[in-house]
């Protein structure tokens, strides 16, 4: 099993997937024509959705999936797929299961990776030759073998995965801009759309176009390319014990996540499967969860499309956005300063319930420390880049005051764009367990405000915490000025 800090299921943050592929600079060659022409169907897409997959609550098609994998080598398994509370279908205890119990066993054959065999061979090598990672491969992959239906191997799994996962990559930039307006995650979703087009415009203008036999653009657009990032970004795991190897787990990717466990998914060198260790006992029919990380609240609604309940995610955090100002007079130098390190004019900054990372404090030093201080610009930039090993809990006792004062003003600056959302959408308090039964603008909205809500609540007690910081060091310095006024007085 993967130790708690090893993520296994996939990062928001991993930097394997990158904006643009990386393909090989070398000229593609002209396509010979392939000897096994693969019939992929070319029947029309419909409009915003994809021709295969099924709807999220489906239970026939993941009855069919328990069937198939367990024809296909799958142990028989404590878990059967149900619907449940939490997150419409998932793996329900079928008996009593100890903590400390490895479950799952799914072998290697039915595990999807970057080296699985392509249905349609010719596809596979054309990706390979030209160098494409793994993300976009798998991607690709998705979509070859869904759209060959019931001749491709996996044709059991795909109909069991949901034809439009839950995922920022399905709101339209309307909605993000109307929804999301306060919390930081509307750039996060904005600039990953933005990834999985650019990724799909570059293998459409370098691969796609030169190979329209294998593949024709009525498969291989827009749509089914958001379909399978959304499904690679809601259900791939890396597997720790397999060097780090991406992977979709079928059956294993029926589970849920509760931020109160701390199992991850790997490989098991010794029974040879993907398991995962129990850290806690399950009743018969109660729902069996892992972890798919410490990620917070808009992390999780990024890649998986729900919200934890508010104060229910000890790994929750929020992204506070400090900016130097332009009225600095120092601005251009801090600028640079801050450029070569890796950091920007406007930076954000993770909060937690627990509090903020020193390289905030350095970043705040460096914005509002004068042109005296100038020496020290070089030394607070590079304790504001989590890049550097440098000292990062550096001391300006001098500034420190003004210092926090311009943490609370980004704060409070940051509470009024959520207070102000918050207010508009009134106290909405709907049901989102069965999200098909809300139209689409009270589930978006519900998902919104239940972010806002657990992200304001961190920025009330950084708010707080700097109020009373503030408060005590005043307090301090009237003592300390009341003491001097006291001596001065008695000397004269
Ligand atoms: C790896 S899949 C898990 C299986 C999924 N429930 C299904 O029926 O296909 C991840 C998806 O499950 C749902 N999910 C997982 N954990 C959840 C939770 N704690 N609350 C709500 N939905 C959850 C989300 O839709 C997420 O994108």
């Amino acid at each position: 099993m993967a130790e708690a800090s090893t993520i296994t299921f996939f990062s928001t943050l991993l930097p394997p997937f990158q904006p643009n592929i990386q393909v090989s600079h070398r000229p593609l060659s002209f396509p010979r024509k392939p000897q096994v022409r693969c019939s992929v169907s070319a029947g029309a897409t419909p409009q915003n959705t994809v021709a295969w997959g099924c709807e999220i609550e489906s239970l026939e098609s993941a009855s069919a999936l328990q069937n198939w994998l367990s024809e296909s080598g799958l142990p028989p398994q404590k878990m059967g797929i149900d619907r449940v509370e939490v997150g419409e279908r998932g793996l329900v205890a079928l008996k009593n299961i100890r903590k400390g119990e490895k479950l799952l066993f799914v072998p290697p054959s039915l595990v999807i990776t970057p080296n699985s065999e392509w249905s349609c061979p010719e596809a596979g090598e054309v990706l390979k030759r030209n160098s494409v990672p793994d993300w976009p491969l798998l991607a690709t992959y998705l979509i070859s073998e869904a759209s060959l239906m019931e001749s491709s191997r996996w044709s059991n799994y795909i109909s069991a995965l949901p034809r439009q996962p839950y995922s920022l990559l399905y709101w339209s930039q309307a909605e993000l801009d109307r929804y999301l307006e306060a919390s930081q995650i509307r750039e996060r979703a904005t600039e990953r759309i933005n990834n999985v087009i650019g990724t799909y415009n570059d293998l459409r203008l370098r691969i796609f176009s030169k190979y329209p036999d294998l593949f024709p653009d009525e498969v291989f657009n827009i749509e089914s390319f958001k379909w399978s990032f959304g499904i690679l970004f809601s259900r791939l795991v890396r597997l720790p014990s397999m060097d780090g190897q991406v992977a979709l787990v079928p059956w294993a990717d029926m589970l849920n996540h509760s931020c109160e466990v701390e199992t991850f998914l790997d490989y098991d060198k010794q029974s040879k499967g993907i398991v995962f260790t129990t850290d806690r006992p399950y009743q018969p029919g109660e729902q069996v969860f892992i972890s798919y990380g410490k990620k917070s609240n808009g992390e999780l609604l990024l890649s998986y499309g729900f919200v934890p309940k508010e104060g229910g995610n000890p790994s929750d955090s929020v992204e506070l956005s400090l900016s130097l100002k332009k009225s600095d007079a120092s601005y251009k130098e801090k600028l640079e300063l801050l450029k070569k390190y890796g950091l920007s004019a406007s930076q954000c900054f993770p909060i937690q319930i627990t509090g903020w990372p020193l390289e905030l404090m350095a970043y705040a030093y460096l914005a509002v420390s004068s042109s005296s201080m100038a020496e020290n610009f070089e030394e607070m930039a590079a304790a504001a880049s989590n890049s550097t090993i440098s000292k990062k809990d550096l001391r300006y006792p001098e500034i420190e005051e003004q210092a926090l004062q311009f943490i609370l003003d980004s704060c409070e600056a940051s509470i009024s764009k959520y207070n102000k959302f918050l207010q508009a959408s009134g106290s909405l308090d709907l049901d989102v367990t069965s999200p098909k039964q809300l139209n689409r603008r009270l589930f978006l909205k519900q998902l919104a405000v239940d972010l806002c809500n657990s992200e304001r609540r961190i920025l009330f007690r950084a708010q707080y915490i700097l109020r009373r910081k503030l408060r005590d060091m005043r307090a301090g310095e009237l003592r300390a000025l009341t003491i001097f006024n006291g001596f001065r007085k008695f000397f004269q």
